[in-house]
């Protein structure tokens, strides 16, 4: 404080000096030699703006601060905490609880620790150790063992023989219930049939098949590169068109066009006429040519059910590049089936993707493989009921189908019936588990529960298509749209 009202003294005058008026020339009593120009010129003093330094600045502020703190550190009236009083205890307060807490963590992890160590340490030691190979019975000191003389074995090796006749047992066991999941029949399994005209196609039972049994086993028609956010990706639409054209050239070219009228007409190849289609649609040696087990068995499209479906297909005159790229695009998106995803899932129920689009879904999206087939491929997509909530309208699909007000009795039976509802198959891709008859990349469909002959198969596609109007049984028995309003489908926003 004294130095600074020393530097302010110094200052003071130094500025005062400035500010005196100057003497004449001639009162000066000193010589300046500063110009070689004689005295005859005027000399002007040098005009030094200096400031008043920090100190005076900073001593000057300490008297706002020095009230502003006064006045906050000042009791309110009627005894009231000051502010800065409340301030400090507001802080003090919130630091306390974190410094609770954190010692409240730290008191528990080293309990924990305390406790989990006692528990290492009290811990009884295995005092056996598993024999991986017989010689290991022969190992051992040969300390104070006479030579002619070994230990009495006779209790191992009746262990290690009991060990090993329960382990043969277990496998005979496994072998026989496989032998219960045996490849599917080579008879008739499934036939085509037609669903409604927005829905196209769908496949049929042929025969009735008990729950758990292997319904079909096909190889793929197509297989191509597949993006699992389905972006639009050049090299991943080249691979699908050339899929496609590869397709087209073979032998498979009608029957890919009338099993899949929709992409043809995309690109350019117009409905064959009902006969020429009903005999295609109808032939085991068609519809049936990726069948590896299980027999195709015919149709039950009519004419009418054809015309309806096909007449409403606009036929593209002469489509670009582009135009196939998108249109196979849009086709793997509905139909194909994520072989990487599925495999891993093992038995498909959510995981496969036969309508997993993902709007404008961009890069960094793992890109595999993808395959459509002829017959599973025209398999539709069932919701599959929620067996618990109070809501007959929720299913699994879907997080935006609400809870419409049921009564207890409603959703109680809902609840019972919920076994028999819902997608009625499952598929798998490539061997897994029992199905290791299933070869890599085919599919194998199998009943999840008893089915009856003339039943549509149906899976859950797992995710959908934004705006998918789902029409399947769950969402029209759902008493969503009301009773007899069920055909207006549900509008699945689900991704
Ligand atoms: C994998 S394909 C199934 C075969 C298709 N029905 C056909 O005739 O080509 C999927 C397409 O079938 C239709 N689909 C399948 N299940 C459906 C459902 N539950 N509700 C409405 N449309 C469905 C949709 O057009 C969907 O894009």
């Amino acid at each position: 404080m004294v130095a600074a009202m020393s530097a302010f003294r110094q200052r003071f005058a130094q500025v005062a000096r400035q500010a005196r008026p100057l003497r004449p020339n001639g009162a000066r009593n000193t010589r300046s030699y500063a110009s070689s120009h004689g005295e005859h010129h005027e000399h002007h003093a040098h005009n030094v703006e200096e400031s008043l330094g920090i100190p005076v600045y900073l001593t000057l502020g300490v008297i706002p601060a020095s009230i502003f703190v006064y006045w906050i550190s000042r009791p309110g009236q009627d005894g009231e905490l000051s502010t800065m009083h409340k301030w400090f205890q507001k802080i003090s307060k919130e630091y306390g609880r974190d410094w609770e807490q954190s010692n409240h963590l730290m008191t528990a992890a080293i309990e924990q620790a305390a406790h989990d160590r006692h528990l290492l340490y009290g811990a009884p030691r295995g005092r056996h150790f598993e024999l991986t190979y017989p010689e290991a019975f022969g190992h051992g000191s040969q300390m104070n063992v006479p030579a002619g003389h070994y230990i009495n074995l006779d209790k191992v090796i009746a262990h290690y023989q009991k060990q090993h006749l329960d382990d043969e047992a277990r496998k005979a066991k496994k072998l026989a219930a496989a032998s219960q999941h045996s490849a599917p029949q080579d008879a008739p399994a499934v036939r085509v049939g037609f669903v409604s005209p927005a829905i196209g196609y769908g496949l049929f039972a042929a025969r009735d098949f008990a729950k758990d049994e292997f319904i079909f086993h096909e190889a793929p028609m197509m297989t191509a590169l597949f993006n699992e956010k389905f972006s639009a990706d050049k090299n991943l639409m080249q691979s699908q068109v050339r899929s496609y054209r590869a397709v087209l050239a073979g032998p498979s070219r009608d029957v890919a066009t009338v099993a899949f009228p929709a992409l043809a007409a995309r690109t350019g190849i117009a409905p064959a006429p009902f006969e020429e289609a009903a005999d295609i649609l109808a032939s085991p040696a068609e519809m049936g040519r990726y069948l590896v087990h299980g027999r195709f068995a015919g149709s039950t499209v009519t004419r009418e059910e054809y015309l309806s479906y096909t007449s409403r297909l606009p036929v593209a005159a002469a489509p670009s590049e582009k135009d196939v790229r998108e249109a196979c695009l849009e086709f793997f998106k509905q139909y194909a089936f994520d072989v990487r995803r599925a495999a891993r899932a093992g038995v498909g129920t959510a995981a496969a993707a036969a309508a997993a689009a993902v709007p404008g879904a961009g890069a960094g999206a793992a890109t595999h493989r993808a395959c459509i087939y002829l017959l599973g491929s025209l398999i539709n997509h069932c919701c599959t009921p929620q067996s618990t909530g109070a809501s007959t309208a929720s299913i699994s699909c879907s997080g935006l189908i609400k809870s419409t007000s049921t009564s207890s009795a409603k959703s109680s039976s809902s609840r019972s019936s919920s076994s028999s509802k819902g997608p009625n198959c499952s598929w798998r891709i490539g061997p897994s588990g029992l199905a290791h008859f299933v070869k890599p990349r085919h599919i194998c469909v199998q009943a999840r529960r008893a089915i009856r002959e003339g039943e549509q198969l149906t899976w859950d596609y797992g995710k959908r298509e934004k705006g998918f109007e789902c029409e399947c049984d769950t969402c029209r028995s759902s008493g969503w749209f009301g009773p007899g309003l069920g055909n207006l489908g549900y509008l699945c926003t689900v991704l």
